[in-house]
């Protein structure tokens, strides 16, 4: 060995054994603290770097090596069991043409040509059932592949898991436990949003001790692998055939192949996709397209060669199945440098730490402010100031700060909250996850305050804008709601921009808004828990007024709120400590004061023939000549037994699009929803004797 090749090698030797020392150290951190100390992005780097010097350099190559391992994600606190079938990970390829070329490599040799399906790759929690007799005998964690943990009281606690099967088989399957999107939302704000995404609540769940409490948490499965003794020939066979034991498969899978049997699958099988080797990437593409609509996460999309026997031939690494391989989606992930933290105070007084960042690309946007929060989340994460942190935006997400990935250098320690209110001075309080300003007076909840009650989609008052409030709060003429309504707008007159045109318009404004139904009023107080759905949920139970829901709190009757299906313990607390403060009620009489509406109306009874849009899911997009603003169109939709939804997806079934709509349209459009336009919606209303808004009737948007 020369000089040059020899000092390549111990370059080599030595970026090996960093390379190690990281992946294990970050595999413990992601796989049994569930605390990722880089991200996805940064660890598959290193693990590809490794990778290839392990090829270039064999007789480097570690018995031990992360390579040839799968990461293990072994708790202590559940019992371990080894598994009888093989559960590794997946092989990675990063771009379709490197997709394809594994599909040609690996079919190569098989004369006829063989058939790849391809799967969504969920990203959840991997689990392993076994079934005894058809019955669901143990569920076990991936472990390291050769032993995993058993943690089955914890998941015959999901619905979805059949614990009896239709056919009494000794079968072993392979499935991902994950967490609906829209239930990790509202969940994790619940905990103090603790978990960065969907699959580390999940995570966290199925490792409680408790299984009551895991119970609670809404998780669900989707199996894809299956093993047993005989029966199928080929993958499709097995997801046929779990389908028929009773498992939940996902229905959005696809099948590609050079074959001339292809007619005869898509017969088969006319919900899933089917094409020839050319076709893959624009199922690849659309597939990503469609990832951000879809109501769990995936991150990439798994492709198996469809034949068993060519399965089995081919058998398995350490690490992975030769079988198959997973295309891995581009993270939405960008990273960026903390410039500063600011904190905000919200109209309820909850202090929310901002990180003002180095603005960066991510996910289509550019991000320049972050949320950070609380202080737990902040803790949790030990952000400081000049912290280089990743940042993710999963579809319509809001940003979040993932992970730290380097410490500043200049030694600025955790961020902490400071003491007193940036607004007004007091003393913060913290309560539970969140810190408070309890000063009901504090400018910035004032502002919060008045900003919310006028807004769209609330009073909505015509006239009134944000700027015009702010001005007022600035002179001292309005701190509550009501005062709005008591205010003698004349006074403006000496300031610029306010001529009798426009107090006369705020006037109007004022006037028309006294005609809003109490839900809207109560809604629009911004009480914390007494949102729309609450407020719904308290009328349609027959609190149908101020005075009802007043009685409740005075007979301190929390059973009659808890009996509400819908409502949870936490939001009646709530709900009962805020009613039960006097600065809420007065700023609720004050508004009865001065006219608006304390009490539902009755609704007037719908005919059963004008329930034009029952089992019907609607989108908005674009503008409208009638409905402004278009969140109109939907209370009809709504009003007239629809569903309204704010994103389509393929569950939508029609979009109603106006003047400019963007995106949605053209995705409304590749999932077949059907588009209708202003004009063919009014003739929609007018066909079914629905009475019309006449056009502009709000008189916004009027130059
Ligand atoms: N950030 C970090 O510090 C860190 C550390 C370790 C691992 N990781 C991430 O995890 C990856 C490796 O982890 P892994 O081995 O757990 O998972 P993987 O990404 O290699 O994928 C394999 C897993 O995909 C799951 N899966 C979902 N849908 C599937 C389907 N339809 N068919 C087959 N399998 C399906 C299975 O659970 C399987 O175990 C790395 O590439 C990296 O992105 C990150
Ligand atoms: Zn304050």
């Amino acid at each position: 060995m020369n000089d040059e090749v020899q000092k390549q090698k111990e370059k080599a030797t030595e970026e090996v054994r960093r390379l190690a020392d990281l992946l294990f150290r970050y595999n413990r951190a992601y796989y049994i603290e569930g605390k990722p100390e880089v991200s996805d992005t940064e660890y598959d780097r290193l693990f590809l770097r490794l990778q290839e010097l392990e090829e270039q350099w064999p007789e480097l190559k570690r018995e031990d090596s992360p390579t040839l391992r799968v990461g293990s994600d072994l708790s202590s606190d559940f019992p371990e069991v080894e598994h009888r079938v093989p559960v590794l990970s997946l092989d990675k390829a990063y771009s379709v043409e490197e997709l394809l070329g594994w599909m040609g490599r690996t079919s190569g040799r098989e004369a006829s040509g063989l058939s790849f399906v391809v799967e969504e790759k969920i990203d959840g929690v991997s689990i392993v059932l076994y079934y005894r007799g058809g019955i669901l005998e143990r569920a076990v964690t991936r472990g390291n592949g050769y032993v995993g943990n058993d943690v089955t009281d914890n998941v015959r606690t999901i619905g979805s898991v059949p614990l009896r099967l239709t056919e009494a088989v000794d079968i072993a399957v392979r499935g991902e436990i994950y967490l609906p999107k829209a239930s990790f939302e509202s969940l994790n704000r619940k905990m103090g949003n603790l978990y960065v995404n969907p699959r580390n609540l999940a995570a966290g769940t199925l490792r409680r001790v408790k299984s009551r409490e895991v119970a609670e948490v809404p998780l669900t499965i989707f199996v894809y692998e299956g093993f047993f003794s005989d029966g199928p020939k080929s993958h499709l066979e097995i997801l046929e055939y779990l389908q028929s034991l009773g498992f939940r498969t996902n229905r959005r899978v696809g099948i590609f192949t050079n074959r001339t049997d292809l007619a005869d699958f898509s017969r088969r099988h006319p919900d899933w996709q089917s094409g020839t080797w050319d076709e893959l990437e624009g199922y690849v593409r659309t597939s990503t397209e469609e990832r951000g609509s879809l109501d769990y996460e995936i991150d990439g999309l798994v492709v198996k060669i469809n034949e068993l026997d060519v399965r089995d031939r081919l058998g398995y690494t350490g690490h992975h199945p030769r079988w198959a391989i997973a295309y891995k989606f581009e993270s939405p992930t960008g990273t960026s440098i903390i410039k500063s933290i600011d904190i905000q105070v919200g109209r309820t007084g909850r202090i929310t730490p901002v990180a003002r960042v180095e603005p960066v690309f991510v996910g289509g946007s550019t991000i320049s402010n972050v949320t950070l929060h609380n202080q737990d989340y902040v803790d949790m994460l030990e952000i400081a100031v000049g912290d280089q942190v990743s940042i993710s935006r999963r579809g319509d997400v809001i940003p979040a700060v993932e992970e730290v990935v380097a410490k500043n250098e200049s030694g600025n320690p955790v961020w902490n909250m400071p003491l007193l209110c940036p607004s007004c001075g007091s003393s913060l309080q913290k309560k539970g996850a969140h810190t408070f300003c309890l000063n009901l007076s504090c400018p910035d909840q004032v502002r919060g305050r008045l900003f919310f009650f006028i807004a769209a989609g609330q009073m909505d008052i015509d006239g009134l804008g944000p700027e015009t409030v702010d001005l007022m709060i600035r002179e001292g003429f309005v701190s509550e709601p009501a005062d709005l309504y008591r205010f003698d707008y004349e006074r403006l007159l000496p300031y610029p921009g306010f001529g009798e045109k426009k107090i006369e318009a705020i006037r109007r404004g004022l006037e028309k808004s006294l005609t809003r139904p109490f839900h809207t009023v109560l809604a629009s107080v911004g009480i914390p828990e007494m949102g729309k759905k609450v407020i719904e949920l308290l009328i349609s139970a027959g609190f149908r007024s101020m005075k009802a829901i007043y009685a409740l709190v005075d007979q301190k009757n929390r059973d009659a709120l808890i009996a509400v299906k819908g409502i949870g313990e936490k939001t009646v607390d709530t709900i009962f400590e805020e009613l039960g403060r006097e600065a809420v009620r007065k700023r609720i009489n004050e508004l009865a004061e001065v006219g608006l509406a304390m009490e539902e109306e009755e609704k007037l009874s719908i005919a059963s023939e004008q329930l034009i849009f029952a089992g019907q899911s609607w989108c908005v997009t674009g503008s409208f000549q009638h409905f402004n603003p278009r969140g109109k169109a939907m209370e009809l939709v709504s009003r007239f037994g629809g569903s309204v939804v704010s994103s389509v997806s393929g569950k939508t079934s029609h979009l109603l699009a106006g003047e400019g709509g963007g995106s949605k349209l053209t995705k409304a459009r590749s999932l077949g929803v059907e588009v209708l336009s202003e004009e063919e919606f009014l003739d929609l209303l007018a066909s079914a004797g629905i009475e019309i808004p006449s056009a502009d009737a709000s008189g916004k948007g009027a130059s």
